[in-house]
């Protein structure tokens, strides 16, 4: 079985001012193709998880394996690496440039990578808007457009660079119900389609319920919807 993310026994704490051991042994799989979300009362750990599993925070201890790979103890370089090729990330908020076009906002992670030529970029960002069924906003600047056009680019964007895993916190969070329902079936979609694996932090009980399974965290431990 490959997974695409593998947690180990991961533990912090916050030392501010007083020791706080904030994740407690957390170990967790996450499967090819899976699509999986994590819910728990707000302080439960969610985000710090989040900031760890997506390489920003390497402040931690025990194992962590994205593609089989140990990213556990590896330098900021490579760490950025791993983050800009093989993982894409969408938020509650879009962080869209406003005064740059929706098109150059999808390009520019993948202009940051460096591995195409500008042509190809604007290509195959063009693509995933078509995808996303808004190929017809690419020219117009990012603050022109709705909130949950804007939230299709912000996925647009995280897909540019052909990502294992899209790894969201509350990207449904600021959209109504008819909005996060859309961005709902665009993940599941892309996770079906393509072998995508998505890993959402959401405290929407209905969106979550859609999704393959849900890890349960409470004080800063998985509680339930573990298969390990
Ligand atoms: N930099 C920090 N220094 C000290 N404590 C922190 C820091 N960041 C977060 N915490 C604490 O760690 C705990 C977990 O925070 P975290 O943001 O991971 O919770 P969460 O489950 O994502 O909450 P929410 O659902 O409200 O976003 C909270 O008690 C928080 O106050």
């Amino acid at each position: 079985m490959s997974y695409v993310i593998e947690a180990k026994n991961i533990n912090k704490h916050f030392y501010d001012p007083v020791d706080y051991h904030v994740l407690r042994d957390i170990s967790f799989r996450i499967k090819k193709g899976e699509f999986v979300s994590i819910m728990g009362k707000s302080g439960c750990g969610k985000s710090t998880l989040l900031y760890i599993l997506s390489t920003m925070d390497s402040d931690y201890t025990g194992e962590l394996y994205l593609g089989g790979n140990l990213l556990s103890g590896q330098d900021q370089k490579e760490l950025a690496r791993v983050r800009n090729v093989h993982i894409g990330f969408v938020f509650q908020f879009h962080y869209l440039l406003p005064e740059f076009t929706v098109l150059q906002n999808v390009m520019l992670p993948a202009l940051k990578l460096g591995r195409k030529p500008a042509s190809q970029v604007k290509e195959d960002a063009m693509k995933k808007l078509e995808l996303l069924d808004i190929g017809d906003q690419a020219h117009k600047l990012a603050h022109r457009i709705s909130g949950g056009q804007k939230q299709r680019v912000a996925i647009a964007r995280a897909l540019i660079n052909d990502p294992d895993i899209i790894m969201g916190d509350e990207p449904t969070g600021n959209l109504d119900s008819r909005n996060s329902e859309n961005v709902f079936n665009i993940f599941r979609e892309l996770c079906d389609k393509g072998h995508l694996s998505l890993l959402v932090v959401t405290h929407d009980i209905d969106f979550a319920k859609k999704t393959d399974r849900i890890l349960e965290m409470e004080d800063g431990r998985i509680i339930g919807g573990n298969d390990i």
